[in-house]
């Protein structure tokens, strides 16, 4: 059966009158979900209501129709769980923690010894199971992390930033991996860097202070970021003025010229040539035209650099 998350009207608040979330509902069967938004906007605590280790103020959460708010055991079972300040005993091998997490969620014997040798493999750690995990680097103890989270092969696996900290080649690594963790599951992860889940996430749902502002497939973000997206070849001298009116999603120098990439719904200059927008940039131009309502009009209005 396929499994099926609703989260509905979800709030949460920690103080009074400040609330970390606010009416979050989505519904979500097999696929990969990318939770995205910024410092604060709320990621850390969904995904920790997810992992029944937090229990909203307001709302209800169900897993195949059962209320996991009344019967956290139910989606316990089925669960892997990557926290943001995933630790590590430092003096045991990555196969004794294996052992001993999947000891925790009850797994024993042949069954366990197949599962940690199948989790190792997945994550790409084989070679270095029997090393201490204090020679581990980051990248590697976020792999473990995700490692433990697939030992009773979640039905629901959660992934709070698991990209935070790690170098470029790590970053590369964590993509590649991501799509062997896909299949009759849902996966949830949350980031801030858009790029991250840019191949894999078959669904989007954008933060921000605590409120959904959109969710859909990234081609439906990538569709919606047609025609905005430009290039343009400038003199040096005139490059801050442009940044300063523009959205300049990046810009590289090539002799005393700057080639530009520029967000904006009118073409910019007569010489900007329409480009096909990445997901990070779609993104950019959603949080722009949902930013203060001044600046989303002066996006939408053409300005022209003199
Ligand atoms: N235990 C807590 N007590 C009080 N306020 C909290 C608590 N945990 C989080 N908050 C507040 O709730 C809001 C959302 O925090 P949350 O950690 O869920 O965001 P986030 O999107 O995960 O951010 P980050 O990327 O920084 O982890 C923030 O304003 C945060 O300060």
């Amino acid at each position: 059966m396929m499994p099926t998350l609703f989260i509905g009207t979800v709030s949460k608040r920690y103080e009074r009158n400040r609330w970390a979330l606010r009416e979050f509902s989505l519904r979500m069967e097999a696929g990969v979900l990318g939770l995205v938004g910024s410092n604060g906007a709320g990621k850390t605590t969904l995904l920790k209501m997810l992992a029944t280790l937090l229990l909203p103020t307001e709302g209800s959460i169900t897993w195949n129709g059962q209320d996991i708010l009344r019967h956290p055991e139910m989606v316990r079972r089925v669960l892997g769980y990557v926290p943001q300040d995933f630790g590590v005993y430092p003096q045991i091998s990555a196969r004794m923690f294996l052992r001993y997490l999947g000891e925790l969620k009850g797994l024993r014997g042949t069954q366990l010894r197949q599962r940690i040798d199948a989790v190792l493999e997945m994550v790409g750690l084989s070679a270095d199971a029997d090393r201490r995990l204090k020679t581990f680097s980051g990248g590697m103890v976020r792999r473990l992390g995700i490692a433990q989270a697939l030992l009773n092969e979640p039905r629901l696996l959660v992934l709070d930033e698991p990209t935070v900290g790690l170098d470029p080649a790590e970053r590369v690594r964590f993509r590649e991996m991501l799509p062997s963790l896909s299949g009759e599951r849902i996966v949830i992860l949350s980031t801030h860097i858009i790029s991250d889940i840019e191949v894999t996430a078959t669904h989007l749902a954008l933060l921000s202070q605590g409120r959904l502002n959109w969710t859909g497939t990234p081609e439906a973000l990538l569709a919606d970021a047609a025609g905005a997206l430009w290039t343009l070849t400038i003199p040096q001298a005139e490059f801050e003025r442009w940044r300063a009116r523009y959205r300049v999603s990046s810009a590289i120098p090539r002799g005393g010229r700057v080639e530009m990439r520029i967000l904006a719904t009118h073409q910019p200059h007569p010489q900007a040539i329409p480009a096909h927008p990445t997901l990070e940039e779609a993104y950019l131009l959603f949080q722009e035209a949902m930013g203060p309502a001044e600046r989303a009009e002066a996006f939408a209005s053409p300005t022209q650099v003199p």
